[in-house]
């Protein structure tokens, strides 16, 4: 295990009758916990960036389902499993994008299926909930020792968004070789992107970073090609939101640029997440459904209107890189390179 002596937040905690929930909205100005006690409060704390990141949606939405299933009056097994099912279809309905939302709330849906009882029914849901939130901290911290096996002392990586512990269960996926980087004395720098328009590098990245005393240095997202020339950057890694079966890999809108950077430069651009965001069932990226959000995260900052008021706004959340523009990408079994398509497919094969 890693050594506890520097601070790597947390952002779900499972608390028997309710889910303490780590503020995103809010942080790096306050810190505070949310206490989500019913399936509403779940779904609205994951659909306003609450919550976010892929994972942490996924343990989140594993834990609404486990709330409302532990609330659940009814009278027959029947009748418990048709609730459950609204209750399923209505936490799937937050995002669209990372899969890790489907993919928890399916695997809570398939461990209640056998169920005799009610009873038996809500304690499994409830298990199966903290196993997905257990295993998704041992993931991360394997995808970090892989990952840091492809850095050395000194060199200087680029990220974008936040794909760190508060974005999981703990460690992160793409910020989780930085925090084992710290602990093993191997001095790593990082050059975060701001990631407008909701600033989840400049606002959580560099606060998570900062906190475990990782060398971090804030850019806005215009910066990243003047950078990796100047900076010397030797390295881009990132998270994902969905991995289709032939490696194309949604992600944080302005992902894709910097992999066509990370080309143009002739620098090696790593995705890291677990095999919960794969979603083999696509072929290709452009099944990939992409979020829209709001018109006003672009045309304001900070509840400030930055833009004229009725201004047309094109708002797409994620982006989607093509697999043929990614040097690896690391899951909890090492990395896949290459031929994407046969790997993923090995990957699901046992
Ligand atoms: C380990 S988190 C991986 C991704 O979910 C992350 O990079 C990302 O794009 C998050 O987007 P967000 O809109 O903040 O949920």
């Amino acid at each position: 295990m890693l050594n506890e002596n520097f601070v790597i937040p947390r952002s779900v905690i499972w608390k028997e009758d309710y889910v303490s929930l780590l503020n995103q909205q809010k942080i790096p100005q306050v810190t505070e916990y949310l206490e989500l006690r019913n399936i509403e409060d779940v779904w609205e704390a994951i659909q306003s960036l609450k919550v976010r990141g892929a994972p942490a949606i996924g343990i989140t939405a594993a834990y609404g389902l486990a709330l409302a299933a532990l609330q659940d009056q009814s009278k027959s097994l029947q009748e418990f499993h048709q609730n459950l099912q609204k209750s399923h279809d209505y936490l799937a309905s937050s995002r669209p994008t990372a899969v890790n939302l489907f993919w928890a709330l399916d695997r809570l849906m398939k461990s209640v299926s056998n169920a005799q009882t009610i009873d038996e029914a809500k304690s499994t849901i409830l298990k199966e909930a903290i196993l997905i939130e257990k295993e998704d901290e041992q993931v991360c911290q394997l995808i970090g020792e892989h990952a840091l096996s492809l850095f050395k002392d000194g060199d200087r990586i680029m990220t974008i968004c936040n794909a760190g512990s508060i974005a999981t269960a703990k460690y992160g996926t793409a910020l989780a070789p930085f925090y084992l980087a710290k602990e093993k004395n191997i001095n790593l720098s990082v050059y975060a992107c701001e990631t407008r328009p909701v600033l989840q590098g400049a606002r959580l990245t560099t606060w998570e970073l900062m906190q475990a005393g990782v060398d971090v240095t804030l850019i806005t997202d215009n910066m990243a090609a003047h950078t990796i020339k100047s900076k010397d950057i030797t390295a881009i890694i990132v998270g994902a939101d969905r991995i289709a079966a032939n490696g194309d890999t949604a992600n944080k809108i302005g992902t894709f640029n910097l992999a066509l950077l990370a080309k143009s430069f002739n620098i090696p651009f790593y995705v890291a997440a677990p095999l919960s965001t794969f979603d083999p069932s696509i072929t290709d990226g452009d099944q990939i459904p992409i979020e829209e959000r709001n018109p006003e995260e672009v045309t304001q900052i900070n509840g400030i209107q930055v833009a004229p008021k009725d201004v047309k706004v094109f708002n797409p959340a994620f982006d989607v890189t093509p697999n043929e523009l990614i040097a690896g990408i690391i899951t909890e079994k090492g990395m896949i390179t290459g031929e994407y398509k046969e790997e993923i497919k090995k990957l699901f094969s046992n």
